[in-house]
């Protein structure tokens, strides 16, 4: 599933560039500020729709730039060959496009990249919030479920309107709107829970082969009282959600607890243990979706060696290697990119100044 050629112009201080990556890894390295991360930024947003370092795209457009364009072309041993195109105006529009024609949803051009990022605030995924626990696990079912997306929409359109007729307190309709919407969230728990169950051997592998001295547990909590049917749980909450004029209960509560000794990981772990995990998790994610799809994961790996040690970089790496995916890594040092790994086939990429250049 590799990115065949990259092209991207208007991208915070590059200079516009095409390269043609490799298939396996591709190395970047340059100075503090030179560009690298820009890089797996501009392939995170043609993934996701959205930067993983800031939540508005128009800091990633470049200061002199009044467009932005990405371009990827893509082979899929499954799916066959794309061209992805996305043209985004300082005004704010966008517009994308697969082979030649316009995509209205962001998810057809996600189904093409199931992207990976392992970056610096990535590892605040233990202790963030339980949103973006849930958003790691949406992306394992999204990626292997097709329907997923549609049923996601249609749950948080049940939740909206139940939301509605709470604020209006008309309680008399209620009823009504909790059988459509116990109907959809059961749908999107039954997705996790399968999914996790997947999830969680593989997970226990990847964390064993990264440290076998951390032992975390994870543990699933549907967003109601496990214990109880939601339709029950809604009846019992009623007067409460009315008093709030928001639905209490349901998947959009879920959360993915992850815990030490009982107690969240978050709190026990070193900090250096916590990023091994979401390493783990990240990792099992891209190896699960593999196994069940036959398909490959795109890993943007950004600053490693600020992140981990060498120990845990090289069992990092070495997992990488045994999914024989395309990786884009990047390191200000040439030689604490390459140190860890087997002699690998890669290419390498030097950034200077926004100039990207590739290595004999
Ligand atoms: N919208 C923008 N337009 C132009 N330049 C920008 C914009 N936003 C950020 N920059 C500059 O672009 C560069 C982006 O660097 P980037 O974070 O990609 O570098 P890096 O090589 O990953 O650095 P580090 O090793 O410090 O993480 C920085 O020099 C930054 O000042």
């Amino acid at each position: 599933m590799p990115i065949r050629q990259l092209q991207i112009s208007g991208v915070r201080n590059l200079q516009p560039l095409t390269i043609t990556p490799h298939s396996g890894v591709n190395f970047i390295y340059g100075e503090n500020g030179s560009g690298k991360t820009s890089i797996l930024e501009a392939i995170a947003v043609m993934a996701a729709g959205k930067s993983f370092r800031t939540s508005q795209l128009k800091h990633v457009m470049s200061h002199d730039a009044d467009r932005m364009e990405l371009r990827m072309s893509i082979e899929d041993l499954h799916r066959g060959e794309c061209e992805l195109d996305s043209l985004r105006l300082k005004g704010g529009d966008h517009l994308l496009k697969q082979n030649g024609s316009v995509l209205t949803s962001q998810a057809e051009a996600a189904h093409w990249l199931p992207v990976q990022i392992i970056e610096p605030n990535t590892f605040k995924l233990l202790a963030g919030s339980p949103e973006e626990r849930r958003q790691f696990i949406d992306w394992g079912v999204f990626h292997v479920e097709h329907g997923f997306m549609d049923q996601w929409k249609t749950f948080r359109k049940q939740l909206k309107q139940r939301n509605a007729v709470l604020k209006q307190k008309e309680s008399e309709w209620l009823s009504v709107w909790n059988a459509g919407f116990v109907e959809s969230a059961l749908t999107i728990d039954k997705h996790r829970r399968d999914y996790l169950k997947r999830f969680k051997p593989e997970f226990e592998r990847i964390l064993t082969a990264l440290d076998p001295d951390v032992d975390v547990t994870l543990a699933y909590f549907p967003g109601w009282d496990k214990d109880s049917e939601l339709g029950d749980v809604l009846t019992r909450q009623q007067e409460r959600d009315l008093a709030l004029g928001y639905t209490q209960s349901g998947p959009h509560r879920a959360e993915l607890r992850i815990k030490c000794d009982k107690q969240p990981a978050a709190e026990i772990l070193s900090r250096g243990q916590q990023k091994t995990v979401v390493a783990a998790l990240k990792i099992a994610q891209g190896s699960l979706f593999q196994q069940e799809s036959d398909r490959r994961t795109i890993y943007l790996v950004d600053d490693l060696a600020s992140e981990l040690d060498e120990k845990h970089r090289f069992a990092l790496c070495k997992l990488l290697e045994d999914l024989k995916c395309q990786v884009f890594i990047t390191s200000i040092d040439k030689d604490k990119l390459t140190d860890v790994w087997q002699p690998v086939a890669s290419k390498v990429f030097h950034v200077e100044h926004g100039r990207l250049t590739e290595e004999a």
